[in-house]
């Protein structure tokens, strides 16, 4: 089971957006990392065959996604972040329907259904119209969707967007459930949705692949070069290029910034143990926001 982006890029208006993405994907969870605007939503409508690339290749075991596209869609389950709900169906109505569009049987339908309900913490809501369900419920019948014909290759484009820590967590733990028998992307830029539960992290930036590996391999790339120490609120506000503010807290008067460094900043800092968000912070340095605590 295997998944190969060969090249790929998407050109809008003479501009890559993605831009010559190459890697092979096995059963597992990777964690898609990047900022807004890096290029994840993009790519993924790609993989889903809903934008044709402007170059390169997807290759499903061997064979073009797009010569195979009906047996291709019969083993992808694709959430998107907008997903155009029938506000007049209920949630059960809207995912029997789309069984039907999924060629499934109205038991297979049914079975899986209900368990995703439960896991998704939607049961109670199933004979709800979804124009009474709030944004997270909504984000819980798209994710169901997504996973109601037992998907080969799921995409997920920022499932925990709306979801509660404790629903976050039942995600998590079905996701990692479900992981050994199938390819799972799940795009986020928060790097918490996806520690502990990804088996390797994709970075992207700028359309670019930054690099892709297994967590500890990429935290090598920052060990040594993560810091934590004193700092005045002036020195908080004015820090050098070459120091990266990952956050900082305050304790009682004193101010403790953590930063991403070379060198040690200062003769009080202590080293710290690199984190994926350390990471993300070191590939995206002007996100960061130096009055955030
Ligand atoms: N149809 C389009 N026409 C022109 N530009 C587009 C189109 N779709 C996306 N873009 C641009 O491509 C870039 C990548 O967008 P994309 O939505 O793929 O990023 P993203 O990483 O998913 O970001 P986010 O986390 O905000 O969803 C952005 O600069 C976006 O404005």
């Amino acid at each position: 089971m295997e998944l190969t982006l060969e090249n790929v890029t998407m050109q809008f208006k003479k501009k890559s957006v993605v831009d010559g993405f190459t890697i092979t994907l096995h059963p597992g969870i990777y964690g898609f990392l990047g900022a807004n605007g890096a290029g994840k939503t993009t790519l993924m409508r790609i993989i889903a065959t809903l934008l044709k690339p402007t170059a390169g290749t997807i290759l499903w075991d061997g064979k073009e996604i797009h010569k195979i596209r009906e047996e291709y869609l019969g083993v992808l389950g694709y959430q998107p972040q907008l997903f155009g709900h029938y506000p007049n169906f209920t949630g059960w109505e809207f995912i029997d329907y789309l069984g039907a569009v999924k060629g499934l049987s109205k038991k297979e339908t049914e079975e899986r259904g209900k368990k995703l309900f439960e896991v998704m913490d939607l049961t109670e809501a199933w004979n709800k119209k979804i124009r009474t369900y709030s944004g997270g419920m909504k984000q819980r019948l798209n994710i169901i969707q997504a996973l109601l014909n037992d998907p080969k290759i799921l995409l997920l484009d920022e499932p925990t967007a709306g979801l509660d820590p404790k629903q976050r967590l039942k995600l998590k733990n079905y996701l990692a459930s479900i992981s050994s028998n199938r390819i799972i992307l799940l795009s986020t830029h928060i790097t918490s949705d996806v520690e502990s539960i990804a088996d390797q992290i994709i970075f992207i930036k700028d359309g670019k692949l930054i690099c892709s590996g297994k967590e500890e391999k990429l935290l090598m790339e920052i060990q040594g070069k993560v810091w934590e120490y004193p700092i005045t609120e002036k020195e908080l506000l004015n820090l050098p290029s070459n120091v990266q503010l990952i956050g900082y807290h305050r304790d009682g008067v004193e101010i403790r910034a953590k930063v991403v460094s070379e060198q040690s900043p200062s003769k009080d800092a202590l080293p710290k143990a690199p984190v994926l968000e350390a990471l993300y912070l070191f590939y995206n340095p002007e996100e960061i926001d130096h009055g955030r605590k």
